[in-house]
């Protein structure tokens, strides 16, 4: 999930409590709060129908009862290891002055807020990473107030510029960035930026926070080579604690601090029209989103459309005196909840592999280079030796193969040279189609998310339109919602990517076969040498030269599985997630299915009952196998990765057997084959219970509800979508994975029988 809404309730401070305040934001559970309005009176007949109290829905709410920490852990915690992989993230506190911004995001000595403890866990965590990366963390930490940006860690800079660079992204010139690693020096650095922060007392917050602070931390990480491409990820992460919304007539403020204000106010304005264009994008409401009005959504640009895993943690009181300011607070927050992010990982990390490729090609190109400079030298103090030994006579018979040596020689290195071009062309094209698979998933999910929101659209409308004549309702069930613009652009853009992966697996297939030809030719080569070849040194050299290459060749081949590990694991959250989603519409089938069996009072046949006993008990079953299948597979990738680093860290034994491509394809495939599985094993409850439905339907006339047509439309299209991009096993001998599920596939109507045959012999025990 790369955009979450939550929300704090401070407790009620003494200030409220000393004007007679009444608590009227309760939290409900952990998602919802209700808020009451206070004038509301029970006894006014005239008010009962316009009651303004309301509850909101937030990824997680917490009240008074919550720690700085249970905050820190539910909101942001979990962003650490996406920064640390290159992600951007950002944290921001919004909400009316006086409700606890500052509380949250830098806290006090002895409760320290979200500031610290990410920076506590973010070292904790690059400490503990293995990886064979340098590693460094910068800091800077800027306010802006009244449009005017200030440098908080060296407040005698002056007034800083907004920049954009050539990508598009927005620098702040001149910034100072602290490279430290101690928390101690931090939260001294933030306690003393916190100082320089403008602060006022107003009548609603004694020490109010007037300017927007902003702390970004930068972690960038190296790969240990030195190489052109040597840098490899660099995430950022924002914290942001904003200026409160205020109301003049609230806060009692004249002059300055109502000039203030207005900054405040107008900047945060700025903020609520991109967040109010953002949830709206896309949709028939779709409006241009304007990052220009203020310095602050020019800065947060990237983290509210743009590139970043954003929180938005919105703060109010709870008290009936701040009935106002917690209601537009809460409609804003509810809005910011549509907002939908793409996060994408800092394309460092391409450099990354090209920059261990490279390594390994130019480590090899200069032990080759050595090599050959010492055929030369020899060969030229074989030729400087003293003519009258008898080795001159050996040096003229062997003069033949001394000539037909440096012909093999010459062969020798430019195979060498043909296939590492070969190599470094097949790792490009897996790179590029990584990319075009991430695309196509992408769209995959943007489109069926689409569907299945359009078919609870459709089931809301059903509900609503039962009145309406069945003319009508047919009529407004064709129109349909209209399908937004960003749904059309993914289906277009699908064809163009299948195309074009196709494309690159045709040439990686042609790539292939020629480096096999050429694998056959080198190998050709080196049977014939220690048969020509009759000085002995020579002979070694080649041998090793050739040796040499064979480890080049495995060690690139071991570079291909981390790069294709990288792509497993990026791809794994797409699975995930489209699994979910046909999960999500299985129950909502199943449930809808039920609900009108029991509506209309039907009798259920015995047998449509097993099924769903068996539904209720899959929906367990079918989790455990599950956690069970991706236990086995991420064991399987530990195996492979201790035996691929064993490799890095020493000579490989036989590296090729730790991890060829063939496992590694088949581990890709197996992780698509999870998800199959559990797709088909909910299909296939689906669809025995919807034939006996349909049966049930016809043999008493009742008539489907339309809302569970359309969920089983959607359920088919989803379905044809998995077909359509059908896991890849790549012709290979199966792998234990692959014959295990297999078995599980056929496994399923077995273990129904199973489970039909002891149910029947519970029911008939009963009996
Ligand atoms: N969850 C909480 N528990 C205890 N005290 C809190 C909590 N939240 C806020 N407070 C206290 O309420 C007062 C106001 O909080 P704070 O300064 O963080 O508000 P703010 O939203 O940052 O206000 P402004 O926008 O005016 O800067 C502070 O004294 C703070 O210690």
């Amino acid at each position: 999930k790369t955009k979450s809404v939550a929300l704090r309730i401070r407790p009620l401070n003494d200030a409220e409590i000393e004007e007679g305040a009444t608590t009227v934001a309760h939290k409900i559970d952990r998602q919802m709060v209700v808020l009451m309005d206070p004038c509301e009176d029970s006894d006014n007949v005239l008010r009962s129908n316009r009651s303004r109290e309301k509850t909101y829905m937030f990824d997680v709410v917490f009240d008074y009862t919550a720690t700085q920490e249970d905050v820190y852990v539910a909101t942001t915690k979990n962003l650490i290891d996406g920064v640390i992989a290159g992600y951007n993230a950002t944290v921001f506190a919004y909400g009316p002055t006086g409700a606890g911004k500052t509380y949250t995001m830098l806290g006090l000595d002895s409760e320290p807020g979200i500031y610290i403890q990410t920076l506590n866990d973010l070292f904790r965590a690059i400490e503990d990473s293995t990886e064979d990366l340098d590693c460094s963390v910068y800091m800077s930490y800027i306010e802006i107030y009244n449009e005017i940006i200030r440098d908080l860690l060296n407040p005698s800079s002056g007034y800083l510029e907004l920049r954009e660079d050539a990508k598009g992204e927005i620098r702040i010139a001149g910034i100072t960035e602290f490279s430290t690693c101690n928390a101690k020096e931090i939260m001294a650095l933030l306690t003393k930026g916190n100082k320089q922060r403008t602060q006022e007392s107003t009548a609603a917050n004694k020490t109010s926070s007037r300017s927007h602070a902003i702390l970004q931390v930068t972690v960038k990480q190296k790969s240990r080579v030195k190489d052109i491409n040597e840098e490899v990820r660099v995430g950022k992460l924002f914290m942001v604690d904003l200026a409160g919304t205020e109301r003049a007539s609230q806060t009692q403020n004249r002059g300055k601090r109502m000039k203030e204000g207005a900054h405040i106010n107008r900047s945060l304005l700025a903020l609520a029209n991109c967040i109010n264009a953002l949830s709206e994008k896309g949709g028939k409401g779709a409006q241009f989103v304007n990052y220009r009005d203020s310095k602050l959504t020019r800065l947060l640009k990237d983290a509210l459309g743009g590139n970043s895993r954003t929180v938005m943690i919105t703060h109010i009181s709870p008290a009936s005196s701040n009935f106002e300011e917690s209601r537009n607070t809460l409609v804003y927050a509810d809005k910011a909840k549509n907002i939908r992010t793409k996060v994408k990982r800092n394309l460092m990390n391409v450099s990354y592999h090209l920059a261990q490729y490279t390594r390994i090609i130019a480590d090899l190109r200069s032990e080759i280079d050595r090599l050959r400079a010492k055929i030369d030298q020899q060969s030229q103090e074989q030729q400087k030796g003293e003519k009258a030994d008898i080795r001159e006579i050996q040096a003229e018979v062997q003069q033949y193969s001394h000539g037909e040596m440096a012909l093999l020689q010459e062969q020798i290195l430019s195979a060498f040279r043909e296939q590492m071009e070969i190599r470094r062309s097949l790792m490009e094209l897996e790179n590029c189609n990584m990319e075009l698979h991430v695309d196509t998933s992408r769209h995959l999910l943007t489109i069926s998310d689409w569907e299945r929101d359009r078919a609870r659209a459709r089931q809301g409308r059903v509900k609503v339109t039962e009145e309406k004549t069945d003319r009508e309702k047919e009529e407004e069930q064709e129109s349909g919602p209209e399908e937004p613009q960003y749904v059309t652009a993914a289906r277009e853009e699908i064809g163009p990517l299948l195309a074009e992966q196709r494309k690159t697996m045709e040439l990686k297939r042609e790539l292939e076969e020629k480096l096999m030809t050429m694998k056959l030719k080198s190998s050709k080569i080196e049977e014939l040498l220690p048969k020509r070849i009759s000085n002995r040194e020579q002979r070694d050299i080649l041998t090793l030269l050739c040796k040499v290459h064979e480890l080049e060749l495995e060690k690139t081949e071991i570079q291909s599985a981390v790069l294709c590990k990288e792509y497993v694991l990026r791809t794994k959250d797409f699975i995930i997630q489209r699994q979910e989603q046909q999960r999500m519409l299985c129950d909502d089938i199943i449930h809808q299915q039920k609900a009108l069996i029991e509506d209309q009072g039907l009798c259920v046949p015995e047998e449509l009952q097993e099924l769903y006993s068996l539904y209720f008990s899959e929906l367990n079953d079918g989790s455990v196998d599950q956690i069970v299948d991706l236990h086995t597979f991420f064991e399987m990738w530990l195996n492979v990765f201790e035996q691929v680093c064993a490799v890095k860290d020493s000579t490989p034994v036989c590296p090729t057997e730790a991890v060829s491509p063939d496992t590694l394809r088949e581990i890709v495939s197996d992780t698509k084959s999870i998800s199959v599985i559990a797709a088909k094993r909910r299909s296939h409850l689906v669809k025995e219970t919807t034939s006996r439905v349909a049966g049930l339907a016809l043999a008493t006339g009742l008539k489907s509800s339309v809302s569970m047509d359309s969920l089983v439309s959607a359920l088919a299209d989803d379905s044809a979508e998995v077909k359509r991009n059908p896991p890849r096993h790549g012709g290979r001998s199966q792998s234990k994975q692959d014959l295990k599920t297999t078995e599980s596939r056929r496994e399923l109507p077995e273990r129904h029988q199973h489970k039909k045959r002891s149910r029947s012999f519970e029911a008939s025990k009963k009996v």
